[in-house]
């Protein structure tokens, strides 16, 4: 798929929701400090292969999961590495922007604390995260105010600095800004951009525009399959599969 170095991958990844198979013989590689734009129709396993990187299927009893998953040469599920460490390297940010129903500062704070981060260390951390993800300026004299109160792009930076407090490698984003005005949509493609210098980043995303604004990469799924993936100008521009080509010039979806 590309020369660069691999930071995330999934080799023969097989998944059922019961007997339902969901995704078929998944093999797929995310470059490192590269964004890669995952698309697809409705239903074709997208986010199901996203919650794979971070282990969100673990509490689900009619989940089998087979195949590899690696974080560079590191096993997601079957070496040395627990969930919650998984899940501080390989954050996520979702659809719908999901704050705690407590305060902006206690939004970043709870995980600094459940991932015993000194307390001393905290506020510098909440600071830069809040920064990093451009929303300081509007929130730094309300910190103790709750977050529920922000508006929808707002409460997405919240969540995105929530995520980059606990220094991930990899951030995953299921399509991030569906909720939101082209206003805020432009400012979080902002942030999305400036942030893969320090991260790698897999998005989710409906919107052909965006894929193409932002991703360097593009992986058309289909059935649960990967059809297709390369350079986003090729993928946009000359695909190689009639599916792909289908998909995205807006012929189904
Ligand atoms: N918990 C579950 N139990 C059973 N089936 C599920 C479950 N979650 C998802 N599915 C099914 O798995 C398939 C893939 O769903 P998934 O949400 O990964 O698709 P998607 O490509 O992200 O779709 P969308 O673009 O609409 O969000 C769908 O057929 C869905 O109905």
């Amino acid at each position: 798929m590309n020369k660069e170095r691999v930071k995330l991958s999934a080799t023969n990844a097989n998944l059922w929701f019961g007997n339902k198979q969901v995704l078929k013989n998944v093999t797929v590689a995310f470059p490192q400090n590269k964004i890669t734009a995952l698309i697809g129709p409705s239903g074709c396993g997208k986010s199901t292969l996203l919650r794979c990187f971070n282990r969100m299927h673990d509490l689900s009893a009619e989940v089998r999961i087979e195949g590899e998953f690696l974080l560079e040469d590191q096993n997601l599920y079957k070496g040395k590495l627990s969930a919650t460490e998984v899940r501080r390297r390989v954050g996520m940010v979702f659809q719908q922007a999901n704050p705690f129903p407590k305060s902006i500062y206690e939004n970043i704070n709870y995980g600094l604390k459940i991932n015993n981060i000194p307390k001393d260390q905290r506020p510098g951390i909440i600071e830069n995260a809040l920064k990093e993800s451009y929303i300081w300026d509007e929130v730094k004299d309300d910190l103790q105010k709750p977050a529920t109160r922000l508006s929808g792009g707002q409460q997405q930076r919240l969540c995105i600095a929530r995520a980059v407090a606990l220094r991930p490698e990899v951030i995953l984003m299921d399509e991030p800004c569906s909720a939101l005005d082209p206003i805020s949509t432009a400012k979080i493609e902002e942030l999305i951009l400036r942030l893969k210098k320090d991260y790698t980043i897999v998005i989710v995303t409906h919107n052909m525009q965006q894929a193409q604004r932002i991703a360097d990469q593009t992986v058309f799924m289909y059935l649960g399959e990967i059809i297709e993936s390369g350079d986003t100008k090729q993928i946009f521009d000359k695909p190689a599969n009639e599916l792909t080509k289908n998909y995205v010039k807006g012929h189904f979806g």
